[in-house]
């Protein structure tokens, strides 16, 4: 059988840009996907093309892949089927822009842009070029997501009537950052809610929105949000009504903050991170929101079901020799990016425009969410990040 191959170039050279691309590089066999694989073949810095061949060296890219100074070189190049971007929020409206113009599909970061109206252009945008275009919340193409939506859906926990979900990232007793870091730095759209509480946002979405016939956006947000030093916020908590197919409403309450952590002792000892729960029992979902690897299934009838989800590495026992490991990651386990990049093979492969576990819909309505609940608590980034002009230089 003869596997499609996705192209992948890869827009910045920090943190997630590094996590990602090493996911590209194990076979997809080790997942048991087989008719597909990923080659990173291009990567551009905006600092310098050395930098970006440092880092396709660092995620094993091979070594015809081109390293770029410059984004637009990127862009241009015909090679390049995808593009990941994988910049801070601030810098993905003009970014995403940039690929869409230059016709290439697109894998932007989460939070998508800072604003709904910036989400809505880059989709415009995406359609008039007839190109695929994704919201990177990897998380939900991870099985156990799609374990926990079928919970739901099979009606195992009966109604749902609510979800609760947090994730917090503490580092006590004060945040460690500094203040120019784009975890809190305002210019770079930084604060926790973008950053942190879009994923507790999405498992309130997967679970009451998603997993309905006919999604209708929440008939009210209501929230409160504490500033950091630097303006951004450092703590945010969200409470959603959500209109029920079925009649009546679902409650989704999303909370994040910087100060304290979903999982304290980093061993899970303080609980679930998410409780969706409903007239049969509940499904529970274990720190840390955006990479959980454990879910709890607590019913009326006495059944307790635990599951783990651990994110495949080599099989050593087939023989694979092409898996993670040494000093990429110790556990051998790889981060758990790739689910959300076969997301994007089968689309291309099969002429999709959009990721299947979260419409570019869904991703708009998030984002109306988060502006709605900083317009509430008067939240607001420098014009120049929040324009919808394009292009412009940050
Ligand atoms: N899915 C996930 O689990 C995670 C997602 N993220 C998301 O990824 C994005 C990037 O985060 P992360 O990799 O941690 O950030 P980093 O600061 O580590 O990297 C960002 C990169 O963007 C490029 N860049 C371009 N312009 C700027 C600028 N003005 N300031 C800073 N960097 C700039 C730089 O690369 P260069 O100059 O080489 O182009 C830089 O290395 C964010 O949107 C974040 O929300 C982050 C962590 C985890
Ligand atoms: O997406 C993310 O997930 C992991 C967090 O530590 C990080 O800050 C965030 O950007």
């Amino acid at each position: 059988m003869s596997k499609f191959q996705l192209k992948w170039g890869i827009l910045a050279t920090g943190g997630i840009a590094e996590t990602f691309a090493r996911d590209l590089w194990p076979s997809p066999e080790i997942r048991g996907v087989k008719d597909i694989e990923h080659v990173v073949v291009a990567a551009a810095s905006s600092s310098s093309a050395d930098r970006a061949q440092k880092c396709l060296k660092e995620v094993r890219a091979p070594e015809s892949a081109k390293a770029y100074g410059s984004y637009k070189e990127l862009v241009n190049d015909p090679n390049v089927d995808i593009i990941y971007v994988a910049t801070p929020h601030s810098h993905h409206y003009q970014n995403a822009m940039l690929c869409l113009e230059a016709g290439k599909n697109v894998l932007c970061e989460k939070a998508f842009t800072t604003n709904a109206a910036q989400t809505e252009l880059l989709i415009k945008k995406a359609k008039e070029k007839n190109v695929f275009l994704m919201e990177a919340v990897w998380t939900r193409y991870f099985p156990l997501s799609i374990y926990v939506r079928e919970i739901i859906t099979s009606g195992k926990i009966g109604t749902v009537y609510r979800t609760t979900a947090d994730l917090s990232n503490a580092d006590p007793p004060e945040t460690s950052f500094d203040d120019s870091h784009r975890m809190v730095n305002p210019d770079l759209a930084g604060g926790a809610l973008l950053d942190l509480g879009i994923y507790a946002l999405t498992w309130v979405f997967q679970t009451l929105y998603h997993t309905q016939k006919n999604p209708q956006p929440p008939s009210s947000v209501l929230s409160a949000l504490k500033k950091y030093r630097t303006g951004a916020d450092e703590q945010t908590s969200i409470l959603l009504t959500f209109p029920r197919e079925e009649g009546g409403d679902a409650h989704g309450i999303a909370t994040t903050g910087l100060r304290t952590a979903s999982d304290p002792d980093k061993k899970g000892s303080a609980g679930p991170a998410i409780r969706v729960q409903g007239s049969k029992g509940e499904i529970q979902v274990f720190p840390p929101a955006y990479r959980p690897t454990k879910t709890k299934l607590v019913l009326h009838d006495g059944t307790v079901e635990e599951r783990e989800f651990p994110q495949p590495g080599p099989d050593k026992s087939k023989g694979w020799k092409n898996g993670f490991g040494g000093d990429w990651n110790p556990d051998g386990e790889g981060h758990g990016m790739f689910w959300e990049a076969d997301e994007c093979a089968y689309a291309l492969r099969d002429g999709r425009k959009e990721g299947q576990y979260e419409s570019l819909q869904e991703s708009l309505v998030i984002m109306k969410v988060m502006d709605e609940v900083r317009k509430q608590n008067n939240l607001v980034y420098p014009e120049k990040i929040e324009t919808t002009e394009y292009p412009v230089d940050l």
